[in-house]
């Protein structure tokens, strides 16, 4: 229970003077500001309300948890009040912005480990506190992590946080998809049976490697790759080369919070015990440590934001391509985007749509299709790596389609039907089962992760939307006013809530555009050809996108191996030295029957595969498909199963007409040789 707060602070924005800007976040923008009547230096942030993605639900709990939280590691609000649409909150200054602004700064590598060992026990304590009173978090990362000038750390931004105590609808909320990607733990990420405070335990964690590393694991990528390579890979961990400067106790604390089984996880007061923390210092050692010779926040943040912007004007005169820009701006801001489930579908459908090849490590792939490496060699014709490459693609093929029934997948639809918040969802298989289907893993390069990830702060919005029913917003009472503190904090967000203030000016808004630089498709679109190597080690392997979602013949017309074999042996004149010739016709001729036989077998097994999928659904006994039979068969989902099976039987088919058409070049090509042949048997004579 927090005790009435002794300071009133006011409720109209006449009352403060907004300073200049000091942050931004996926919803808000956050003014250094003073509080006229009280001469105290306060931060607002700031929120649109008719272009924020958050429900009146989702804001009001915010504040309200913000405001009856009492605790010294969490922030908690002065007061809030609305200011024509936009929401203002009244919180405590902190002087020395937040973990990721201070990275950025200054620690773009990550900080020491007694900083992050101070900073996390810090973080830890204020989780002790919100989970002893049935609060979820949902959003632990860097960037909400405060600190003030004399290096107190508070946990801040409760924009998603929930009660575990809550029932009925609002225990739906748990059911959904909230949060960051990066930092999202799997069990959030998937759905199906809800999530708990252990959810955050797998957030700290993340947040205990970005802090190590600049930047958390999985940044560069987009978010579905995220979920994909958080549900499917290895948790990350301090594994690396890099990685020896830490301590055995700090890679046992982030192996302890990244396991995958929520139960297997520690409580946060368990966790507080680890000994990791002994290695924790007082607040004044990180003003020390990490404060002293920054400069001041404000100039902090606009050095950041000139320097993001110029950085997007250089790739925009190197690119000149918008959409490549999209995609930079997309890179370096994914570690701050907040989930947007429309996004999400959107990108599925991009990736449904998208033909690209995004192979990777091929020549690993050859190995492991051909069981032989020979055709890895370098003297090989390029009929060869033509032929790696279709059956690159082939095996991408084959693991899509392996990968279609287990859990991950089912994962994913079930987060596109977010909104029907079904408790049946199909219930999961376990990894083993996966693994009967995973291929090679891809090496790993984390450094090259790093490199990419860029770890500018995004001047951005993502998920901006005008949604419709907020614009109802700013006439319901948003807040209780801090006037008439509540006597009890018993977690119940639904307290009465009263209105103050309006209509005041804003001030100019740094010019900046938000990075709302169009639909995720577009930015999206080329990333899709990155095929750099992973972050973490992989228990499974990296998903492909295309081949995810939906299986295409599209690339095997990319390169034709016999139309390149054709180009070797075809037209009307022979080359001086036919023996070699014939040799080098030969082995081509070897490939390319070679690659039929594979690709036969290929398809056979895709065909076993989507007959097994659509067919025999009324007496499987397999999980994944008798919990997709719980369903109601009316439902939306199973309707997108069912299109999936025929999509996939059409590029059976699409496949199956593909190698008709190779088979019948193939025969050309053993005519034409056997021709050669018998011409060069003529020659002695
Ligand atoms: N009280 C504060 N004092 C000083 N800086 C702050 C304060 N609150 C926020 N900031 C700065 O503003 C940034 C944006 O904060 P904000 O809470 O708006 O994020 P957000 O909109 O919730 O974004 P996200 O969804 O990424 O968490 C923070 O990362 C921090 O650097």
């Amino acid at each position: 229970m927090k005790p009435p707060s002794e300071k009133k602070f006011p409720l109209t924005a006449k009352d403060y003077k907004l300073c200049e800007e000091i942050g931004e976040g996926v919803s808000a923008t956050v003014y250094k500001a003073l509080c006229l009547p009280l001469n105290e230096s306060v931060a607002i942030k700031v929120l649109d309300l008719e272009k924020c993605n958050n429900d009146l639900d989702g804001i009001r709990r915010e504040v309200q948890t913000m405001i009856l939280t009492d605790h010294p590691n969490l922030l908690q609000a002065h007061c809030s009040f609305t200011v024509g649409h936009n929401l203002w909150v009244v919180m405590p200054y902190m002087g020395g912005g937040s973990c990721l602004h201070i990275m950025k700064s200054a620690y773009s590598e990550g900080f020491e480990e007694p900083v992050i060992a101070t900073v996390l026990c810090e973080v830890l304590k204020a989780l002790v506190y919100l989970h002893a009173h049935g609060h979820i978090h949902r959003d632990v990362k860097a960037g909400n992590i405060l600190i003030d000038t004399n290096g107190s750390v508070r946990l801040a931004d409760f924009g998603v946080a929930a009660c575990m105590f809550d029932t009925g609808d609002r225990q739906r909320s748990r059911n959904t998809f909230v949060g960051t990607p990066c930092w999202m733990a799997p069990e959030v990420m998937q759905q199906l049976h809800g999530y708990d405070f252990k959810a955050d335990i797998w957030s700290f964690g993340i947040t205990a490697l970005e802090l190590a590393h600049g930047h958390a694991p999985f940044s560069k990528y987009p978010p579905m790759k995220v979920l994909l390579m958080t549900l499917q890979n290895a948790p990350p961990g301090l594994d690396y080369e890099r990685d020896r400067r830490f301590s055995k106790s700090f890679k046992d604390l982030v192996a302890a919070c990244l396991v995958k089984d929520p139960k297997k996880r520690p409580s946060s007061e368990k966790l507080l015990k680890h000994p990791f923390f002994k290695h924790a210092k007082p607040a004044d050692y990180l003003a020390r440590a990490i404060l002293d010779g920054l400069s001041p926040l404000a100039e902090g943040f606009r050095n950041l934001k000139a320097k993001d912007a110029e950085l997007l004007m250089q790739n925009k005169s190197l690119y000149e391509d918008k959409e490549h820009l999209s995609q930079q701006e997309y890179i370096r801001g994914v570690s701050a985007w907040n989930f947007n489930l429309e996004d999400l579908r959107n990108q599925a459908a991009l990736i449904e749509d998208d033909p690209t090849s995004c192979s990777e490590d091929s020549s690993m792939r050859w190995k492991h299709i051909n069981g032989q490496n020979d055709l890895n060699q370098p003297n090989n014709s390029s009929a060869a790596s033509h032929l790696e490459d279709e059956l690159n693609d082939i095996d991408d093929l084959e693991k899509s389609l392996a990968a279609f029934p287990i859990k991950p997948l089912q994962a994913l639809k079930a987060c596109f039907d977010v909104h029907e918040d079904d408790p049946g969802s199909p219930s999961s298989r376990d990894s083993e089962q996966q693994s009967q289907h995973q291929p090679l893993t891809t090496a790993v390069d984390e450094e090259s992760a790093k490199n990419d990830a860029g770890d500018s702060r995004p001047s951005s919005s993502f998920s901006c939307s005008s949604g419709a029913d907020l614009k109802r917003i700013p006439s319901i009472p948003v807040l209780q006013e801090n006037s008439h503190p509540p006597k009890h904090f018993n977690g119940d967000g639904d307290r009465g809530v009263g209105v103050a203030g309006a209509g005041e000016n804003m001030p100019q808004r740094y010019q900046m555009e938000r990075n709302c630089s169009g639909p995720l498709q577009n930015r999206q679109r080329k990333d899709f050809n990155y095929s750099g190597p992973g972050e973490d080690a992989s228990e499974g392997a990296v998903v492909e996108r295309r081949g995810r979602f939906k299986v295409t013949s599209a690339d095997v017309n990319i390169k034709d191996p016999v139309n390149h074999a054709n180009s070797i042996c075809g037209g009307s004149t022979l080359p001086a030295n036919s023996n070699v010739l014939t040799a080098s016709v030969l082995q081509s001729l070897h490939c390319i029957l070679q690659h039929n036989t594979i690709k036969r077998d290929g398809l056979l097994k895709m065909i076993e595969f989507v007959e097994q999928t659509s067919g025999n659904a009324s007496e499987s006994t397999e999980a994944g498909v008798a919990d997709l039979l719980q369903m109601n068969s009316s439902s939306a989902r199973e309707r997108e199963l069912q299109a999936q099976v025929i999509q996939m039987q059409q590029s059976v088919g699409g496949m199956v007409e593909e190698l008709q058409r190779l088979k019948a070049k193939n025969t050309k090509l053993e005519r034409e040789l056997f021709m050669m042949l018998k011409k060069d048997d003529k020659i002695p004579e």
